[in-house]
């Protein structure tokens, strides 16, 4: 499990930049957000408005406190002095009001930001992986994109939400006060400035640790989380093996590991945040002591040493907020890195450049594999396929027949070009798959899995997956064509019920029927069924036969084949075996020649019609 996310940092990056954020000691990575923050450059501008304008109230009040002290108390009419204490304090008063007002529209609009482009991020991510090929998902666990999802992008939000804005108000305000400081009093401010520094450099130390041992901690919460969701998605299988005990207990471990990263890190931060409070404080106090010397010495008024240490007190405050700010730069620096290599990751499938039209298909696709050889990219030593050569006439129907493992499903995958061959080709109506482009391409095929695929809301939304623009009387004529239609209307509230997450409130053969309305509310000129072996009693089967005789009609359909009824109506049935074509022909002639296809008759085929159609 630990090494999961090295695996996927490989995937995603092609073993490049594997490991590359444990070296990385900048926040430069945040630089690949900029293209997140650009569309709002508007309210940028007006939030850094508000918050120079809040940096600058905040500057003008030691000023301000400077006159009261020196001017409203120096009157030697009590009369008058009240009068101007009066006055001063209502200017006082007037800063504060504006430092409000700045805060308030400074904190609305940074917020604003950061959960728009937290949300954006979520978006592209998701988008973009969403769009991956299958490879990419045998190497990355779905648990560790929702953990990048969730937690990183929540880190993101925390940067662009709070401690950047936090960060530009500090160094706004740091920097004033260093100005004012240099203006009225430069000797302190030197010496000031040197204990600074004599701060900061160690604390950039310590910062870079923290940056590694946070990207080490965000890859441990995405290692349990992808252990929940893999069981998760197992419970009853969980359950049945009484394994409930032991995956607690593994997922025990993966939080512990994600604990002892998280307190390591926090260590770390605990010791910079000592250091820079105490180093902060001494040099708040050097400061403190020079100026009541020279108060002493009569070198300034009092009014004058107030206004300094304000100014001192907001300087240093100023720079331990940065260097706060800063460990959360670099916490969300290696949520970002996460996050970028995630968006830089190319799909090995994609759409060509200048993409090739596909011929029309009236009556049914053309289907051509020409020596196809194919291994699947995780085992590249065994070919799946070895030298495959199909033809199907457009219209036609032809069974795919074999033993498990025979490559059935992996014809499939090269149809729908969820993979490249790395010899032959594979054609749909006269065009290589790679020459075409991806949704055009797919958007002729209607795919019926052997696992029919449910989402999680109403059965009219998902029959109308098929074709989202299609209207509420299209969706019900599939569900007729597909016998779907009467045990849809017995449902609680008919078509308008919802069929639970995956489908968990129909039976087997009914999300089979489902999934076949689906496909024939496509109407893409060719079909591939992959038909369900699970064991469905008689009057099932015959209503998910007759909702395939019909999903077949006119159109061309390939179809793994596991039912008698398929294999006899098919104009052609293609036997394979270890990735070979071993023959092909009629079920009576195949039932006559071939060895192979007569075991797989007795077995496959359910025994009673096997020997009914021997009889025949
Ligand atoms: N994603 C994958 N990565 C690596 N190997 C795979 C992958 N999918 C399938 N294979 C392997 O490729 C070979 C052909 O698999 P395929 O799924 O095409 O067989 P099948 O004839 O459809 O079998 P079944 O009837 O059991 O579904 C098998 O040896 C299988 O282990």
């Amino acid at each position: 499990m630990a090494s999961s996310t090295s695996t996927m940092s490989q995937a995603v990056t092609g073993g490049a930049a594997a490991g590359a954020g444990a070296k990385a000691r900048s926040v430069r990575p945040l630089r690949g957000l900029l293209p997140f923050l650009k569309p709002y450059r508007g309210r940028i501008v007006l939030a850094g408005l508000f918050l120079v304008g809040a940096a600058l109230t905040t500057l003008v009040f030691p000023v301000a406190l400077k006159a009261l002290i020196d001017q409203g108390l120096v009157s030697s009419d009590p009369g008058e002095r009240v009068l101007a204490l009066r006055g001063h304090f209502f200017a006082l008063f007037g800063v504060g009001a504006a430092l409000g007002v700045f805060s308030a529209l400074r904190f609305y609009m940074v917020t604003w930001l950061g959960e728009r482009i937290t949300a954006d991020l979520r978006n592209a991510v998701y988008a973009h992986v969403v769009k991956q090929s299958p490879q990419f998902f045998e190497t990355t666990q779905t648990g560790e994109v929702l953990s990048r999802l969730t937690t990183d992008t929540t880190l993101v939000q925390t940067v662009v939400g709070s401690s950047l804005s936090m960060g530009l108000r500090n160094t706004v305000m740091g920097l004033g006060a260093l100005v004012m400081l240099v203006i009225t009093n430069p000797v302190v401010m030197a010496q000031v400035l040197g204990i600074l520094v004599l701060v900061v450099l160690p604390a950039l130390w310590f910062g870079r640790k923290v940056r590694s041992l946070s990207r080490a901690s965000q890859d441990r919460v995405a290692d349990s989380s992808a252990i929940a969701a893999e069981v998760l998605n197992a419970v009853p299988v969980v359950q049945s093996y009484t394994q409930e005990a032991r995956e607690a207990q593994r997922f025990d471990e993966s939080t512990a590991r994600a604990f002892a990263t998280a307190v390591r890190r926090t260590r770390m931060r605990a010791g910079l945040v000592a250091f820079i409070i105490t180093a902060t404080f001494g040099a708040l106090l050097w400061g403190l002591y020079q100026g009541t010397q020279a108060v002493i010495r009569g070198e300034i008024s009092a009014g004058h040493l107030g206004q300094t240490v304000v100014y001192v007190i907001l300087l240093v405050s100023s720079v331990a907020v940065l260097a706060e700010v800063w460990g959360d730069l670099l916490r969300a620096a290696g949520a970002s890195e996460r996050l970028m290599e995630l968006l830089a990751t190319r799909s090995p499938i994609e759409s060509p450049a200048r993409p090739r039209a596909l011929a029309a298909a009236p009556i049914g696709s053309r289907v051509s594999l020409r020596d196809v050889v194919f291994r699947y990219p995780s085992r590249p030593l065994t070919p799946a396929l070895d030298g495959v050569t199909i033809d199907v006439e457009p219209g036609q129907t032809v069974a795919l027949v074999g033993p498990s493992g025979a490559g059935k499903s992996t014809v499939f995958q090269l149809l729908l070009r969820y993979y490249d061959t790395q010899g032959g080709t594979v054609a749909i109506d006269g065009v290589p798959v790679r020459e075409a482009d991806l949704g055009a391409l797919r958007s002729r095929i209607g795919l019926v899995p052997q696992d029919s695929v449910i989402f999680s809301t109403s059965a009219m939304e998902n029959i109308r997956y098929g074709r989202p623009e299609a209207s509420d009387d299209e969706v019900i004529a599939a569900a007729r064509a597909a016998h779907a239609d009467t045990f849809i209307r017995a449902l609680p509230e008919g078509y308008a019920s919802f069929l639970g997450e995956r489908g968990v409130r129909l039976s087997g053969g009914q999300r089979q029927r489902i999934s076949i309305a689906r496909a024939i509310l496509k109407n893409a000129p060719l079909l591939l069924l992959d038909e369900a072996t699970s064991a469905l009693d008689s009057e099932s089967e015959r209503a998910v036969q007759a909702a395939l005789d019909e999903a077949m009609r006119g159109r061309t359909t390939l179809v793994i084949a596991h039912r008698l009824g398929t294999v006899m109506h098919a104009d052609r049935i293609v036997v394979l075996d270890a990735g070979r074509v071993v023959d092909s022909g009629t079920h009576t002639e195949l039932l006559a020649r071939s060895g192979l296809y007569q075991r797989l008759a007795a077995s496959q085929f359910s025994d009673a019609q096997a020997m009914a159609v021997n009889d025949a």
